[in-house]
């Protein structure tokens, strides 16, 4: 099994690049490297003998676009450098690779860049320490207002690396080269939208020298829990594989309950039940068939139904109702110290966590599932939390304070751990926003708790499987369809 793709920030990235070097090889080489793949790209996306404009910024990442445009020169493209400053000003590595460079130097002001068949962006990379202005900033708009096809080295210049923020302006490009590992500017929004695909090059950084300056951020993908995903022997009974219960709302909001159920039971939880208040069993039993329904009356009804120590995994929150109602079912569901999922009413219903609950996320695996708008106002009282710009810093700032798992919802979904690891995903589609879509997620990840999934594992998974599952459906698709489409996505992953 291939190890969890790591996602390395600048500064990690600088690290290894600072470890690489100290064992003995050349920062030089690492760029020839870095280069050379750049112009492996470039030829494939350009045919024999095209014009091609290389941007050059003061630093390494312009070091990187002369080594390309050198290397692509060789190869008989009609190649030009457009600096961004003046080439007798750039230091060290980049300085050297400059000097390699004897072709045609054209200033920004006289640069034809819409002749040009392919536009290489090697102006700034994961050094890019201020908001763009002046120079940069014109040139930066030049090539935009050009509309040719842009290559972006390592990232699009104007991106912040390790927000995906865009500092001022930023180049859009149609593919990009990395090297070594991603940076999180490639997979946050908006940076994703900028990258194209994105391609990772090998220059001879070891996976050891990552993996010891990682942040423990990853990819989310199958390599990250696939050796957690249950996979029943011939022995195993329905027992075996958990009890999933999920509180319905009031008899007109029955139905977010019944979509986190059934995707709870097709995730595979052996039995998921509803408790449904009084007046609302006849619309659930109306639509029920392999889910089971009990009556429950408000907290204390809960509070019964959790004497039963088989219920091992709860989901609150979908349609519940913005009440104390809903704030105390929440605090007996954590006192009883069983797997719990709080997403949307069980959110909301708090304006802000209070220390006593937050302690008690401790105790029991907790997964929250908010929105940008729930999360705002679920910590409206903790500006550290809110404050940073990075999705990610936020998500593990959240998990940390409230030990909890925190999955914070978006077409670049970020997952963390109050230990630190944090995952951001990215296999969704625009087509999940949709009513109800949440409800299904809570559900998935409710179900995989009740068969024994660690928190941070099952909300990675459940997040995966349900965006591969709204993917792979595409337009048209409304929440009801998604449980009938886990079965396709896991017979694959447990192949
Ligand atoms: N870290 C690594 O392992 C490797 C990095 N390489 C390249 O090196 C790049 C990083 O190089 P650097 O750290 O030199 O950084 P950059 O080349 O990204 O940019 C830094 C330069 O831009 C200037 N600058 C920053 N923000 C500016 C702004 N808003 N307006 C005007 N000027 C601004 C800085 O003063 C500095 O001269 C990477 O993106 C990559 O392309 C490669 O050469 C291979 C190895
Ligand atoms: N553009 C998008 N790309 C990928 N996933 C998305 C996008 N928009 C929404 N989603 C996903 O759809 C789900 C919507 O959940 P939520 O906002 O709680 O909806 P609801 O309250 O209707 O159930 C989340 O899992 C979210 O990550
Ligand atoms: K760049």
């Amino acid at each position: 099994m291939a190890p969890p793709e790591l996602i390395l920030t600048p500064h990690e990235m600088a690290r290894a690049d600072t470890a690489t070097i100290a064992s003995g090889t050349p920062g030089l080489d690492l760029m020839r490297r870095a280069g050379r793949a750049v112009a492996d790209a470039a030829r494939r996306m350009t045919a024999p003998g095209g014009r091609i404009l290389v941007a050059a910024g003061p630093g390494n990442n312009g070091g990187d676009g002369f080594v390309a445009a050198t290397a692509l020169a060789a190869d008989g493209f009609d190649v030009a450098v457009v600096p961004l400053g003046r080439i007798d000003r750039m230091r060290g590595d980049a300085a050297e690779a400059a000097s390699g460079w004897h072709g045609e130097v054209v200033p920004a002001e006289e640069a034809r860049f819409h002749e040009a068949d392919l536009v290489i962006d090697a102006l700034f990379g994961t050094g890019l320490a201020r908001d763009l202005d002046g120079a940069a900033r014109s040139l930066v708009e030049q090539i935009d207002a050009a509309g040719r096809p842009v290559l972006a080295v390592d990232l699009p210049s104007g991106l912040d690396g390790e927000t995906g923020d865009v500092r001022g302006v930023v180049i859009k490009a149609v593919r990009t080269v990395t090297f070594a590992a991603r940076k999180p500017c490639h997979l946050l929004m908006p940076g994703r939208a900028y990258c194209g695909p994105v391609e990772v090059a090998d220059i001879g950084i070891l996976p050891e020298t990552l993996s010891a300056v990682s942040g423990q951020l990853f990819v989310n993908s199958p390599d990250l829990w696939r050796a957690h995903l249950p996979k029943p022997d011939l022995a195993s009974h329905k027992y075996d594989r958990g009890h999933t219960l999920v509180a319905s709302g009031g008899a007109t909001r029955t139905g977010a309950a019944r979509l986190a159920a059934v995707a709870a039971l097709r995730i595979g939880s052996g039995l998921v039940t509803i408790a449904s208040p009084p007046e609302a069993l006849g619309v659930n039993a109306a639509h029920l068939t392999a889910v089971m329904l009990r009556g429950c009356d408000g907290p204390e009804g809960l509070y019964h139904i959790l004497k039963d120590p088989r219920f091992n995994a709860l989901v609150l929150g979908p349609a519940l109702g913005i009440h104390a109602n809903t704030r105390a079912m929440v605090a007996v569901a954590v006192q009883a110290q069983r797997s719990l999922v709080l997403d949307a009413d069980a959110l909301t219903s708090f304006e802000d966590l209070s220390s006593e609950l937050h302690q008690a996320f401790r105790q029991a695996p907790t997964v929250l599932t908010p929105h940008e708008g729930e999360f705002k106002r679920l910590f409206s009282g903790h500006p550290d939390l809110l404050d940073p710009p990075s999705k990610v810093e936020r998500t593990r700032r959240a998990a940390a304070y409230t030990g909890a798992v925190l999955l914070l919802k978006g077409s670049d979904t970020v997952i963390a751990a109050p230990d630190g690891r944090a995952a951001i995903n990215e296999n969704g589609t625009p087509y999940l926003g949709t009513a109800g879509s949440g409800d299904t997620l809570c559900g998935i990840i409710a179900g995989l708790m009740a068969q024994g999934l660690p928190a941070f594992e099952a909300a990675c998974a459940g997040t995966w499987i349900h965006a591969e599952a709204g993917a792979g459906f595409g337009p048209g698709l409304i929440s009801e369809d998604l449980a009938g489409l886990l079965p396709g996505v896991l017979r694959d992953l447990l192949r």
